[in-house]
């Protein structure tokens, strides 16, 4: 039972103290409609306590040295390891992805930790060749210093150690926002912040219903150095918008569209494993799921063919059972969205091979579906479809392909198969990309640099670029030394 949980936590969380609210709002269980809990609702004043509090503690917690930065971030991960399973538990009951999912985003979100832990000891200045005799230069690396952050729903832990263990092995201090359908995985991380000994201040959570509010204080508060978002690029662009009035530093990992490319020297099998894995995890609803798959003129009967074969042996069910591979969708509004799309390619000349509707009306479980003959001017290959729906077309020639994948305002993950050493590199350089699979349809982990181009944002997430995004660059002239 949920309310059993050490880790449920229901107040926010600031200056390593928990706090109410005078409103809570409701956290309910998208697989079953079950309430979890109701959780103290943070209010902009709130928000502006927080941000006190993170700027309080950035004198003291940025003056530490790196090895002691490290040592507590290290601890943090030690616990989010030890506390895997009943952060898993809480996080498919407030999110609905199949247990086995959520335990790997522990461990993926413990990953970053880990690698920022490592990464802290790791700033580098420069000495740099003076221009005369009598000077010397030097550049340094200095925390930006209070960071506020807004967090999706989808992967509700991993979305928030990704940025909050870059900022704090930076010296920075963070204050998040997390979505309000999934606070819970959220409240635990700070339970587990504070049992690590990260200090007062340093890691600050608020869920609240009121985004905008937040957000304002997040974006607006000269306090705050860098504002750091994970959603949607529409409203990405709403935030960019406020940031720009203080001039903040800005971190964006936004929407995706991600073609998946099958050319016929593909190993046709391993492309339908890398394509299953893509589209179907956490019932499609991830920023790098493929959203439009391209199969070559001579293997697109064979590859359907198979892929049909995988698509009706998927399980859809309460992420509970340890039987399904797919969950519910979060939200009624989620399920409207992936309706809409579905319709509107079959209405406009798409085959509907399988799936196609909601497991039963009032349900949030959509069936695992694929739609052959979709073409590129429909909404399912121009949106980001966020449900397990597998739009599939055909092509000819590999720069009609390349010219069609890159046909999007979006630029997050693309992937591709082929057994072509020149095709490969010919193909991989001409997407545009942040992040490409070559015969791979899982790419994302701490050591690669996670992040999009064109609309799909900018800044990147893991890596040994990470830190960047948290570091402000110094540069000192020595003069008189002649
Ligand atoms: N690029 C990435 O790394 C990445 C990762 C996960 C999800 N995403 C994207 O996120 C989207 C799905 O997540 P979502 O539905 O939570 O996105 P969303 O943009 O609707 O919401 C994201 C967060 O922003 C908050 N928010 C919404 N409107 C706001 C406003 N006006 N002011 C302040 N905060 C506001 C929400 O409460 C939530 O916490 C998809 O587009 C997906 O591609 C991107
Ligand atoms: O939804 C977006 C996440 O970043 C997906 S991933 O787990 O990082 O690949």
């Amino acid at each position: 039972m949920i309310s059993d949980s050490q880790l449920l936590r229901t107040e926010n969380f600031w200056q390593g103290n928990w706090y109410g609210a005078t409103q809570r709002f409701a956290v309910t269980n998208p697989a079953t409609g079950e309430r979890l809990a109701e959780v103290a609702d943070a209010t902009p004043a709130q928000a502006q306590q927080a941000v006190s509090a993170a700027a309080e503690a950035f004198v003291s917690w940025s003056s530490l040295s790196a090895a002691e930065r490290s040592a507590l971030l290290l601890r943090w991960h030690q616990l989010l390891l030890a506390h895997q399973d009943e952060l898993a538990l809480l996080l498919t009951l407030e999110q609905g992805k199949p247990l086995a999912e959520a335990k790997g985003e522990i461990v993926y979100g413990a990953s970053y930790v880990q690698w920022f832990a490592e990464e802290a000891k790791r700033v580098y200045g420069d000495t740099i060749p003076a221009t005369s005799a009598d000077k010397r230069i030097l550049v340094l690396k200095q925390p930006v210093g209070v960071v506020t952050a807004i967090t999706p729903w989808n992967f509700p832990n991993a979305m928030i150690v990704r940025k909050a263990a870059a900022a704090l092995a930076a010296g920075c201090t963070f204050v998040v926002k997390p979505a309000q359908q999934t606070p819970l995985s959220a409240l635990a991380l700070a339970e587990l912040a504070l049992q690590a000994g990260i200090p007062a201040g340093v890691f600050n959570v608020l869920a609240s219903s009121d985004a905008q509010g937040i957000g304002a204080v997040f974006t607006q508060d000269p306090r705050v150095a860098k504002f750091s978002f994970t959603g949607s690029t529409a409203v990405g662009k709403t935030l960019l918008a406020q940031c720009a009035q203080g001039v903040k530093r800005v971190s964006m990992e936004l929407g995706g569209n991600a073609p998946f490319i099958v050319f016929e020297d593909a190993d046709l099998d391993a492309a339908v494993q890398g394509l299953m894995a893509s589209k179907f995890r956490n019932a499609g609803q991830t920023c790098v799921c493929t959203n439009r798959v391209y199969v070559q003129a001579s293997v697109a009967k064979a590859f359907s063919q198979k892929v049909q074969q995988a698509v009706t042996s998927l399980r859809l069910g309460n992420g509970c059972d340890s039987k399904v591979d797919l969950g519910p969708l979060i939200d009624d509004a989620a399920c409207r969205k992936v309706e809409a799309l579905v319709q509107d390619a079959v209405a406009a000349g798409a085959n509907l091979i399988c799936g196609g509707q909601r497991q039963s009306p009032d349900s949030l479980f959509y069936l695992p579906t694929v739609l052959s003959k979709v073409d590129d001017r429909m909404a399912v290959a121009q949106q980001e479809i966020f449900g397990p729906v597998l739009a599939l077309q055909s092509f000819d020639t590999e720069d009609e392909v390349l010219a069609r994948a890159n046909a999007t305002d979006y630029g997050l993950a693309a992937y591709f198969y082929s057994r072509d050493i020149g095709r490969i590199f010919r193909v991989a350089e001409g997407l545009q990309f942040g992040m490409v699979g070559v015969n791979e349809g899982i790419i994302s982990n701490a050591a690669a640099p996670f992040g999009g181009v064109k609309q799909s944002g900018y800044g990147r997430e893991g890596s040994k670029y990470g830190l960047d995004d948290y570091l402000d660059i110094k540069y000192l002239c020595l003069g008189g030394l002649g």
